[in-house]
């Protein structure tokens, strides 16, 4: 079955706001929608009030979705104060660079894209979204191995690009892609009208962390092993040279490897989320400062991403 998501803006009367886990005020808030949305829908907060409806055609009905706005308590993630206010620091010189562009963060499996992705919502005052719980809502089935099992991959990746070209009109928001969002260029056309960030993490480091977490959640790597950190370091190598320069399309990279030297020692492993939120607000600075002249940071960076995407 083929399946494409369509994009409706919802009016405010339909959006339930209320004080998420953060408490009050603008941070913390938690969007749901009302009754008013429709039983196919996918339902999800934007940053201004607004809310789009993420529809798969012939798709099941789902429950509203909640979204919650970058919530606080990512405090345990920073290894101190001044970690923590050199990231608010840079979110602020940043955002005025951004002028409401999404940002994209992009990587393998397991990269930490929603990890990093939530922080910089938070700091930013951007929506978070996952693309792949977008694509779950979408289908109206609970996980992405279920999609594989019961469609196709290429059905999740038409869904897959059904969610980014929606999420593409939209302002404000941090969104972590699928892990193999990179490899369809229509993604990037969507993707490049926001800022992408690559999170370029080793593959042993990868393979550590899934071998923790288990693989039930990710079909690609999904095998019976009697050593999950072999198994999922072999599957991971292969997905990465057949993805060859894919990430590097993104405008930033974030390498934790740079990082971790830049810190004076060798292991990624020791790298807090917020070391490397700081990371990708540093590179998403170079870009744009780059990408800037005279006339405005702004103007001339849409021009330059318009040019850079009809090339791709
Ligand atoms: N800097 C880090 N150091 C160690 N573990 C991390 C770090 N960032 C994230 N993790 C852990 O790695 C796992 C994957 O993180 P996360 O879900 O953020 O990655 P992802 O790129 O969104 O993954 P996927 O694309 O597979 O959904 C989680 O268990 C998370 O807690
Ligand atoms: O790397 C990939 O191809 C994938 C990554 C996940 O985020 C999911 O999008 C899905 O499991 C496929």
């Amino acid at each position: 079955m083929e399946a494409s998501a369509g994009l409706a803006m919802q009016s405010r009367a339909a959006i339930g706001v209320g004080a998420g886990p953060g408490g009050g005020g603008r941070r913390g808030t938690v969007i749901c929608l009302g009754k008013r949305a429709s039983a196919r829908s996918l339902l999800v907060g934007g940053p201004a009030g607004a809310a789009v409806a993420v529809q798969a055609r012939g798709a099941k009905p789902v429950a509203p979705l909640c979204c919650i706005k970058a919530s606080r308590g990512h405090n345990s993630l920073h290894n101190s104060v001044d970690e923590a206010l050199l990231l608010k620091r840079k979110s602020e010189e940043v955002l005025f660079y951004l002028n409401g562009r999404c940002i994209y963060l992009v990587g393998m499996m397991g990269s930490g894209k929603s990890t990093v992705a939530k922080i910089l919502a938070e700091v930013l005052g951007y929506s978070f979204f996952d693309s792949d719980k977008l694509v779950e809502q979408a289908v109206g089935m609970p996980s992405v191995a279920q999609i594989f099992k019961v469609h196709s991959e290429a059905f999740f990746r038409d869904n897959e690009s059904s969610v980014l070209r929606d999420l593409s009109s939209m302002r404000r928001l941090v969104v972590a892609t699928g892990g193999g969002a990179v490899i369809r260029p229509a993604n990037w056309k969507y993707m490049k009208k926001g800022l992408s960030v690559w999170l370029d993490v080793p593959l042993d480091a990868l393979a550590r962390r899934i071998a923790q977490v288990g693989t039930a959640s990710r079909p690609l790597l999904d095998q019976p092993s009697s050593d999950p950190y072999t198994a999922a370091f072999s599957k991971l190598s292969m997905l990465a040279e057949q993805r060859g320069d894919a990430y590097a399309n993104a405008d930033a990279r974030v390498s934790l490897e740079e990082i971790a030297a830049k810190q004076g020692h060798g292991d990624v492993s020791k790298l807090t989320p917020t070391d490397i939120a700081i990371e990708a607000l540093l590179k998403i600075e170079n870009f744009v400062t780059e990408h800037s002249t005279s006339s405005g940071p702004v103007g001339d960076l849409v021009d330059s991403q318009n040019r850079r995407t009809k090339a791709l």
